[in-house]
């Protein structure tokens, strides 16, 4: 492990090094339209401790150079360093990295306990050789358009000595910057001071870039890219997003965990950053002030229409700030604004949150303008612009992207609202065992189908002692057609299925499970990624457990999908236990977060695999939303018949 990548002196020598010729204040990207020569590209470095070194490429450059040139700066060793841009890690070739665009460089892709200080440019001489602008917008969209003129103010305010202020709530680092008569314009959240991230002020530290954060399947760093992305997904502004553009920005207000910076105001010199900017948006309350049932019905829809589209993991009340528009002549009516949504386009399907789930609001049917966006949307279009926009995006966020459009989109025409919707994608916890949403069992049944290769018949399923959805052995006819299957499978909700355990498997006999116990014990003793499946514990009280049993297929073993489970829970075991610790005094990774179950991937299938797969999880989308209907409509029966029984 280098010396040099721990230490601040080396990253002024790095800054140095390649400092830009493309000298000049900020002028949006103007300055890279047009004068920049032929096939050179500036990129922004950023080491997995949070430092950022500006660079620039030329046509002729490889992974190689690149790396050489760091290590000159860093000294790693270029055999021992590893730069990656998204998905990709780039050996040789770097035509697919663009102007402006932010890489990543770990040590081998080791995966690091990452207390280490960060490194930033820090004396005056450096940033005077580091010649970009104070803030400079990563990226050519339309979209940041807007942000210009927020960017000029932010710089002139800067310029004239108008401190940004750190924001006190929320667990990253974030400050309010100002425009030269001190109100706050934009909310600027630093990539490496996230959660967890190596240069959190608040003392969430204990990763290093590029692991798995406070969601296991979101990436410490790669929020602030999500930001961008749900505004830019926020077509016409339907959602009401704030304008955000993910920026390089360079500020002593910033924290870094080099001990240099840390509780010495007065001391603290300017770093370079790469962060999320948006625009501050001035308002009265968020949601969890504020009596929700003053919310308009539309505000509510768009922003679960979007929180849908992106999954959304993170949309609690404090993520939603509500406006009151009684000062523009709207007296008692509120206007929301959606924000903070770096926990969005998760790399798997997870537990998404809908604060809004259990509001009225929700469960009154899209309005017609609701249902023509919606019907407007287009996943491909949308991955599309977001490979273009931000083409650090990892391609399993955007299959979530697809998955969830398309989900929204099937559901909406079937007359589904935003609650059930919702409560499809959301998922449930019995017993204290977290079951897989409708939403997952209808992919994890697309999945089978689809490894299958074609839909089989019921008996040659059972000969096979494959894996099946709770089959109930008495119900099985020998001349059941192919679609049946689906079709039983698709007449049960989640919970019908009977209960899944930890380890994401439905329960077995007694007897099975103390087989399985037994094999449980074994494989503790095996090594970790061992191939060999365990199947969890039920859970179930008794009786429910008697009739789930009763009604199990006998051939329940040799389940893929749980092997495929219980290795990810072991691998989610193993990580945890890797990130030991950090240094004492903050609170380490470990410690805080709780392991969350993948019950189905996506991104492991192939490009035909996933196309095949999309084709089966829409035939199964049917009869899962008719059931849903029907769930639906039994309450409300039930509801009325509570209300007509009252005295
Ligand atoms: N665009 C905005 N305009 C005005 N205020 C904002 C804006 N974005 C965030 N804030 C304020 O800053 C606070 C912290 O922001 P945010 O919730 O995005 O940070 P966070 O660290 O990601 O929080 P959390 O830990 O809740 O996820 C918010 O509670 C809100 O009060």
């Amino acid at each position: 492990m280098s010396r040099k990548l721990d230490s601040p002196v080396q990253t002024q020598m790095a800054v140095a090094i390649f400092k830009s010729p493309l000298g000049g204040e900020y002028h949006g990207n103007r300055r890279m339209e047009g004068k920049q020569p032929a096939g050179r590209r500036r990129v922004f470095v950023q080491t997995e401790t949070g430092c950022v070194l500006g660079m620039e490429l030329d046509r002729g450059d490889n992974a190689h150079t690149v790396k050489r040139r760091l290590q000159i700066a860093l000294e790693v060793p270029t055999e021992e360093s590893c730069l990656t841009f998204g998905d990709m890690v780039l050996n040789n070739d770097l035509s697919a990295v663009r102007n402006d665009s932010p890489l990543l460089l770990t040590r081998n892709c080791l995966h690091r306990s990452s207390s280490t200080p960060c490194l930033s440019p820090t004396s005056k001489e450096v940033q005077q050789r580091d010649q970009s602008g104070l803030v400079e917008i990563l990226g050519q969209s339309n979209s940041f358009s807007k942000m210009k003129k927020l960017v000029k103010d932010t710089v002139k305010a800067i310029k004239m000595g108008v401190d940004p202020i750190p924001v006190h709530s929320g667990l990253g680092g974030a400050y309010y910057f100002r425009n030269s008569r001190g109100e706050s314009v934009a909310i600027v959240k630093p990539t490496d001071e996230e959660p967890f991230a190596p240069n959190n002020p608040k003392g969430f530290v204990g990763k290093a870039l590029g692991q798995p954060g406070l969601k296991r399947s979101v990436r410490v760093g790669e929020t602030g890219f999500r930001e961008v992305a749900a505004y830019l997904l926020d077509y016409d502004h339907f959602a009401n997003v704030p304008p955000t553009a993910l920026v390089k920005i360079t500020h002593s207000i910033f924290n870094i965990s080099d001990g240099v910076n840390c509780n010495k105001p007065h001391k603290k010199k300017p770093v370079s950053k790469i962060a999320s900017f948006q625009q501050f948006i001035p308002h009265d309350f968020d949601a969890s002030d504020h009596g929700t049932s003053s919310f308009p019905v539309s505000a509510v829809h768009r922003i679960g229409i979007l929180d849908i589209r992106i999954f959304n993991t993170d949309r609690h009340a404090g993520n939603l700030l509500v406006r009151k528009l009684d000062g523009v002549g709207r007296f008692r009516q509120v206007e929301l604004i959606p924000i903070d949504h770096g926990l969005c386009l998760p790399e798997t399907l997870e537990d998404p949150y809908f604060e809004w789930i259990h509001w009225p609001q929700a469960s009154i049917p899209f309005l017609d303008d609701e249902l023509e966006y919606i019907q407007k949307l287009n996943p491909g279009r949308d991955c599309d612009m977001l490979r273009r926009e931000l083409p650090m995006i990892r391609e399993a966020c955007l299959r979530v992207l697809v998955l969830c459009t398309i989900f929204l989109k099937e559901a909406a025409a079937a007359g589904l609202c935003l609650a059930e919707i919702g409560e499809m994608m959301s998922r449930e916890f019995r017993a204290g065992e977290e079951e897989p949403s409708e939403l997952e069992v209808v992919c994890m049944e697309a999945r089978r189908l689809i490894t299958e290769g074609e839909v089989r018949s019921p008996l040659s399923d059972l000969e096979d002692e494959e894996f099946q959805f709770d089959i109930d052995c008495e119900e099985i006819k020998y001349d059941f057609i192919p679609k049946t299957i689906t079709e039983d499978y698709m007449a049960r909700t989640p919970s019908q299925f009977g209960t899944v355990t930890a380890n994401g498997c439905f329960p077995l006999s007694k007897l099975e499970e103390s087989i399985e116990e037994e094999e449980e014990e074994e494989e503790e003793k095996a090594s970790i990624g061992n191939d060999v499946g365990k199947v969890g514990l039920a859970v179930l009280p008794i009786p429910e457990r008697l009739t789930t049993m009763s009604k199990l297929s006998t051939s329940l073993k040799n389940s893929t999908l749980c092997d495929k489970k219980q290795k990810s829970q072991k691998l989610a075991k193993a990580e945890n236990g890797y990130f030991a610790n950090t240094s004492s005094g903050h609170r380490s990774a470990n410690e805080q977060l709780p392991p969350s179950m993948t019950f189905v991937k996506l991104a492991d299938m192939s490009e035909q695999e996933w196309t095949l797969f999309l084709d089966k999880f829409q035939e199964l989308l049917y009869p899962a939303f008719s059931k849903r209907k029907s769930v639906t409509l039994g309450q409300r029966q039930i509801q009325r018949l509570g209300t007509s029984c009252q005295f």
